[in-house]
Order: structure tokens, then sequence, then C-alpha cells
């Protein structure tokens, strides 16, 4: 069964938070809409608990964020009590834990890796993430790719730090075997006046134009209807996927994401405020399974595309 939102769109999967630590500090990072400090974490029975009453409402696909997952101790715990109830199990991270934990991630039931990378230049890397830790990252993909493909390599672009190497970037992921992912800036609309947005959005527009033009395919895929071009390298055919959310009205209207915080919240949406409804503390208190599905079922009815 899957459950339908007010504006027609099917939610099919769960995007959840694990935690609001990060070993990185970048400084665009839009803490998936969460910012407020959480106390406490969703622990792997609860995150298990959730995930099993999700699966009989239509949800097929969980992909696991933060913060950064892999900074969580338990986290081969959370992937192996979770993966039982869903076809399509990935997490984004950092990267900077894949090289011991890509095997044992594998294992224990994750089907794929996103990493972020955005940039090749270690005084780049440096700038953006706030760490030194390039190389570290780099053996990360390497094990990943073993271990955890596809893997999805996620440059979010910005001006005048890193939009110089988007070509360099898309000869890289072939010569890995990655896809790469081009991301644009992401802000809520408030935020699209200030200096910082100003100073680093970097349209990506121009760049879909040349993609299609030296693309030997374009597909599209269901999920924000989000292209994909296959671009001829020396290294081989790219894959490359450009997320292109702002003002982007068909992104939203194919939205089939639903979020989760770290502290068990669910949340209908990236960019909007005041779309927070608490589960943690009915799951804490000894609701039922079909208390919990009453509350899945409010919350799909709130979802609104962000762009209308
Ligand atoms: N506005 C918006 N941005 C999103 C949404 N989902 C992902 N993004 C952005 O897309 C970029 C890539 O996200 P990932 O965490 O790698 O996941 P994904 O590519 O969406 O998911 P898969 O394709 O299933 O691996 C990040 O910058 C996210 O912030 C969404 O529902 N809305
Ligand atoms: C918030 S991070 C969490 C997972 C993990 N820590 C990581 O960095 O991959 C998820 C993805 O969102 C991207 N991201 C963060 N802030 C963004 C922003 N303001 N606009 C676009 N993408 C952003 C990150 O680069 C990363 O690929
Ligand atoms: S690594 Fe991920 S969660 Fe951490 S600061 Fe960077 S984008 Fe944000
Ligand atoms: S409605 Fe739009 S902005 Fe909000 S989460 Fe979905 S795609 Fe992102």
């Amino acid at each position: 069964m899957t459950l339908y939102d007010r504006f027609g769109r099917p939610v099919t999967n769960l995007r959840i938070s694990l935690t609001q630590d990060c070993n990185f500090r970048c400084f665009f990072c839009h803490r998936e809409g969460q910012h407020f400090n959480a106390r406490l974490e969703l622990t792997p029975a609860e995150i298990e608990r959730l995930v099993r009453i999700a699966s009989r409402l239509g949800i097929m696909k969980v992909k696991l964020t933060g913060g950064e997952p892999t900074v969580r101790s338990d986290i081969i715990e959370i992937v192996k009590r979770i993966k039982p109830y869903v076809k399509d199990l990935s997490m984004t991270t950092n990267g900077s834990r894949l090289k011991e934990l890509a095997k044992p991630l594998a294992e224990a039931g994750l089907d794929r890796v996103n990493v972020s990378l955005h940039s090749l230049r270690p005084d780049v890397y440096r700038k953006i993430t706030g760490v030194d830790m390039l190389d570290t990252v780099l053996e990360g993909i390497e094990e990943a790719v073993k271990y955890l493909s596809p893997v999805k390599l996620n440059m979010t672009v910005m001006r005048g730090l890193n939009d110089a190497e988007i070509w360099e970037m898309i000869d890289f992921a072939a010569k890995t075997g990655a896809i790469l992912q081009l991301i644009e800036l992401e802000a809520p609309r408030e935020m699209t006046h200030t200096g910082f947005f100003r100073k680093y959005f970097y349209p990506l527009k121009p760049v879909e134009r040349e993609l299609e033009k030296r693309a030997v395919e374009v597909r599209e895929r269901r999920m924000h209807r989000r292209k994909k071009y296959f671009v001829p390298t020396d290294y081989g055919i790219a894959e490359v996927e450009v997320v292109r959310a702002m003002h982007n009205t068909v992104f939203c209207a194919n939205c089939t994401r639903l979020r989760v915080t770290s502290d068990g919240k669910f949340k209908t949406c990236l960019l909007r405020k005041n779309d927070l409804v608490d589960f943690a503390s009915a799951l804490r208190s000894g609701a039922s399974d079909a208390e919990l599905v009453g509350i899945f079922r409010e919350v799909v009815q709130m979802r609104e595309p962000y762009w209308k």
C-alpha cells in the first residue's frame, strides 16, 4: 500500500538523519533542515520499529544521513536492523570513515553509498569542509567502489571555489567507476538574498545545456525528475546526475521523500519551517503500531511542495 499526499505525490522513501554530530565543518551545510539542537538520538531498536511500520505503508527506500551517519558507533547495528524491511538502503556520508567501514557496512546490508567530494584540490577541499582529509576520503571511495556500488560522488558546486573543477570531476568519476552528482547550492527562500548565497550560488543550468550537447544518452529519474547525462570521457562513459532544486517546481512536484530528524520527528520538507511532528514521544510512551501509523498518515497529509 502506498500513501499519497494532498498533491498526489506518493511517499515511497524515508530520509533518516541519524545524528547531528559531524567530524567536518562544511560552511554551507544545510543540516538537512534540522536547525535546532536535538538532545536524544533514536536508538537502533526505535529506528527498526519506525522502518518496519513505514515499510507496511509503502516505504521501499531508506536513505541514512546526518550530520555524519558514520560517527555513530552503532551504525552497523542500525543497518543490520533495517535492511530486512527495505529494497534500497543507502547512506550519504562525507567518506571519512569509509576505508574501514565500506566492507562491514556492505556485509550488514547497506546497498550503496553517496560520498561527498566537493573538490580534488587539498586546499579547496579544506576551505569547503574545514578539514584536511581529502586523501582519507579518496581511499574511502576506492574501498566503497569495491563493496557498495553504485557509488555516487556528491559535488555541491560553489562559485569561485570549485566551479572550475566540474569537468575534471566528471573525468575522475568515470575513472573511478562512480556516478557524479552535481548539486546546486540550496537554501530556503529567505536566505536567497543574503550575501552568502549571492556569493556562492552557481547556477547549473548552463552546465546542463553543455552536458546535453555532449551526452550520448539522457535519462530522467522518477524522483524529482532529475536528469542523468551519459557523457563520453577518456575513461569511458561518465554518468552525471544534476540536482537542481532551487525554484524548481518540477523537482518538488516529484518529491517522494519524508524526512526523519535525529531526535525522532517527522519533517515534511528540507526547506520548510514549522513542519515537525514528534513521534519519538509516542514511541517511548508505549504507543501501539496503529497509533504510530496514525501519526505517519497525518504527516503525509501535511506534505506540500516547497516551490510551486
Ligand atoms: N531540496 C531538496 N534537496 C534534496 C532532496 N533530497 C536530496 N536533496 C539534495 O540532493 C543532494 C544529494 O543528496 P543525497 O543525500 O546524496 O541523496 P540523493 O541523491 O537525493 O538520493 P539517491 O539518489 O537515492 O542516492 C544533497 O545536496 C541533498 O541536500 C530533497 O528532497 N529536496
Ligand atoms: C547534510 S549532508 C549529510 C551527510 C554527510 N555528512 C555528507 O556530507 O555527505 C548531505 C548532502 O547534502 C549536501 N549539502 C549540504 N548542505 C548543502 C547545501 N546548502 N546545498 C546543497 N547541498 C548541500 C552535502 O554536501 C551532502 O552531499
Ligand atoms: S560533512 Fe555533511 S553533515 Fe558534516 S558539515 Fe559537511 S555537509 Fe554537513
Ligand atoms: S518539497 Fe521540494 S524542497 Fe521540499 S523536500 Fe521535497 S523536493 Fe525538497
